[in-house]
């Protein structure tokens, strides 16, 4: 099997060239074997760039755990980088994903723009807050971020009684400034801290204390490297025009047997 290893600011992902479907049969386990960091490849998620009638290309995004989830917001921005490296060049790209359609473009310097999908709420919860930005995100703005147990506070409501059936991306975040902030996040499906998590510093920019009826652009420092969210909050509190920005490198390519071997 040949596959591709891309990373956009540190949120890691295999990628496959499904062009000529020859990798739909992967199974949930397979997926997680080689999302393995021991066993396997390793990374935080496998994406499948599939053709689709009327779009660039589908994208088809799994977790480590194996199993197929909602957006990705940084796997996307790879998937993008992948179909310039693959040659699919284009001045704007128009691809589908589960959450629906996607425009993305490449600047000069390499920089990824993706547009999200337009958020129609942030709810309130007890203080903290709700949102989906094409995977669903939960907000708490805290001080000191850096010196928080992520893992553990992140687990903890990532399973309470409250999310425990469909989970939920648990990011934490500090306001460094009206036009920056810090974010830290606890990933579903990865149930651990990944680098970044485009979907939930996209999540945590609409939700950032300083943001204004109107054009805002928030620059989000993470783990893994900055991004900067774009986005225009409507007189009714609906935010559209989304985009999510940042750079998105290939890493390496390589192949795996087809079978995992017997001990794994
Ligand atoms: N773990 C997320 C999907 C990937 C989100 C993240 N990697 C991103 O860049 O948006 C979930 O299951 O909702």
């Amino acid at each position: 099997m040949n596959f591709f290893k891309y990373q956009g600011t540190g949120n890691d992902f295999i990628i496959l060239d499904n062009r000529n479907w020859s990798y739909t049969a992967l199974t949930t386990d397979r997926i997680k074997f080689l999302c393995d960091r021991r066993f396997g490849i390793g990374a935080d998620g496998l994406m499948l760039l599939n053709p689709h009638t009327g779009y660039d290309f589908e994208m088809k995004y799994y977790n480590s755990d194996g199993r197929e989830s909602t957006m990705c917001g940084n796997g996307g921005r790879c998937l993008v980088k992948f179909a310039y490296d693959l040659g699919i060049k284009k001045a704007q790209y128009n691809f589908i994903a589960i959450d629906g359609p996607h425009l993305a473009e490449i600047d000069a310097d390499g920089t990824v723009n993706l547009k999200m999908k337009d958020v129609l709420k942030i709810d309130d919860f007890h203080g903290d807050l709700l949102l989906d930005t094409g995977s669903p995100h939960y907000v708490k703005m805290v001080t000191d971020v850096m010196e928080l147990d992520v893992f553990h506070k992140g687990m903890e409501i990532r399973y309470s009684s409250d999310f425990a059936k469909d989970g939920v991306n648990v990011n934490f975040v500090e306001q460094r400034r009206p036009d920056e902030i810090v974010v830290r996040t606890y990933e579903r499906g990865v149930e651990d801290e990944t680098l970044s998590c485009g979907t939930g510093v996209t999540a945590s920019a609409l939700a950032s204390y300083h943001n204004e009826v109107g054009k805002n652009y928030v620059k989000v420092i993470t783990k893994g490297g900055k991004l900067t969210v774009r986005f225009n909050r409507t007189a009714d509190d609906t935010y559209e025009d989304v985009w999510l920005c940042g750079p998105a490198i290939r890493v390496f390519q390589g192949s795996i047997d087809n079978q995992p071997p017997a001990n794994s």
